[in-house]
């Protein structure tokens, strides 16, 4: 088990990480997902041992982590470290060395991993000379190389084209399928929906949410409701009572209802609004889970 346990960083003032905590099994695929300067790099950089967390641990197989155990582990950071100059076949034979791979064994598995992510043809050019979606391929190349036991990934998928996104999601299965965990930071939520088994939010310092997205989706079973009305007046829905509005589009609405509002009421100012042509309960999408998630809660909430 991958666990991050308890972490709590601030930079000066600025409390980042106030206890963030999830677990990873082996062979799972970990979205973690946050709105930008929630503290998905400074947790992964803890987990790397480029920042100091100000308490808490992460740990492998009941162990805490230290640069031993580093050394087992595809890093992917979100800066990027690749040497421009460096050839691609080299590059990536070069970070087999550094995790421990000899001479002829980093060259073999540099070559397999050129061939796998589709970078044959430019094996023998510079890194600089690549497109940054052929750069981030090398950059996975080289996480990968060394056979890992665990994968972090801070934002592979930026930047990549679709073909470059399901090359790179189809060699994360694999891993995943061969037992590693696999943990990657995205904003793209529809690609954390379609592989990942669980997903974590982060907001505010702190976990708002883990668990599979059918978990936090039947954690929300029945709270959100989707009308259309045509012609509808803009904001019609954001003073009823209990009601938050999720989404509003041309007339098509998305609702969050809480324990405190009736759905009936809501029905009723939308026949006041308009021509209803749609009134139905739905399943929460990832977007939907997450604007929930982080949303700031109002001061009505926070008393009650
Ligand atoms: N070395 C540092 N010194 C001071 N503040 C820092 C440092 N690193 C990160 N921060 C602050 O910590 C907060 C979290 O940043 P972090 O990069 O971890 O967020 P993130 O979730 O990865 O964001 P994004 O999705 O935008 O990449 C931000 O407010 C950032 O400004």
């Amino acid at each position: 088990m991958l666990e991050f346990d308890g972490l709590h960083k601030s930079f000066g003032d600025n409390r980042v990480l106030d206890g963030v905590g999830f677990t990873v099994a082996p062979g799972s695929m970990f979205g973690f997902c946050g709105s930008n300067g929630a503290g998905k790099t400074t947790t992964m950089r803890i987990a790397m041992g480029l920042i100091r967390a100000d308490a808490g641990e992460v740990r492998w197989q009941d162990r805490a982590l230290d640069q031993g155990t580093r050394r087992r582990i595809g890093y992917m950071p979100e800066e990027r470290g690749l040497y421009p100059k460096m050839k691609v076949g080299e590059q990536v034979a070069y970070f087999a060395r550094l995790h421990g791979l000899a001479g002829a064994a980093a060259a073999k598995a540099s070559d397999e991993w050129v061939e796998r992510l589709g970078l044959a043809a430019r094996r023998g050019d510079a890194v600089e000379k690549l497109s940054l979606g052929n750069q981030q391929r090398v950059q996975l190349a080289a996480a990968l190389v060394s056979r890992p036991e665990v994968l972090i990934l801070d934002e592979p998928f930026s930047g990549l084209d679709p073909i470059g996104v399901d090359s790179l999601a189809e060699a994360l299965l694999d891993q995943a399928r061969n037992g590693v965990p696999v943990v990657f930071s995205s904003h793209q939520l529809d690609l954390v929906e379609r592989l990942c088994d669980s997903v974590g939010i982060l907001a505010r310092g702190r976990m708002v949410a883990t668990g599979t997205v059918d978990e936090l989706r039947r954690r929300e079973a029945g709270r959100l409701l989707r009308v259309v009305v045509s012609e509808a007046a803009p904001r019609w829905a954001a003073e009823l009572t209990g009601v938050r509005v999720v989404s509003e589009q041309a007339g098509d609405t998305v609702l969050e209802l809480s324990d405190a509002a009736d759905d009936q009421e809501v029905l009723a100012a939308a026949l006041r609004t308009g021509r209803v042509t749609h009134f139905a309960w739905q399943q929460p999408t990832l977007v939907e889970l997450f604007r929930g998630a982080v949303a700031v809660p109002t001061l009505e909430e926070v008393a009650a």
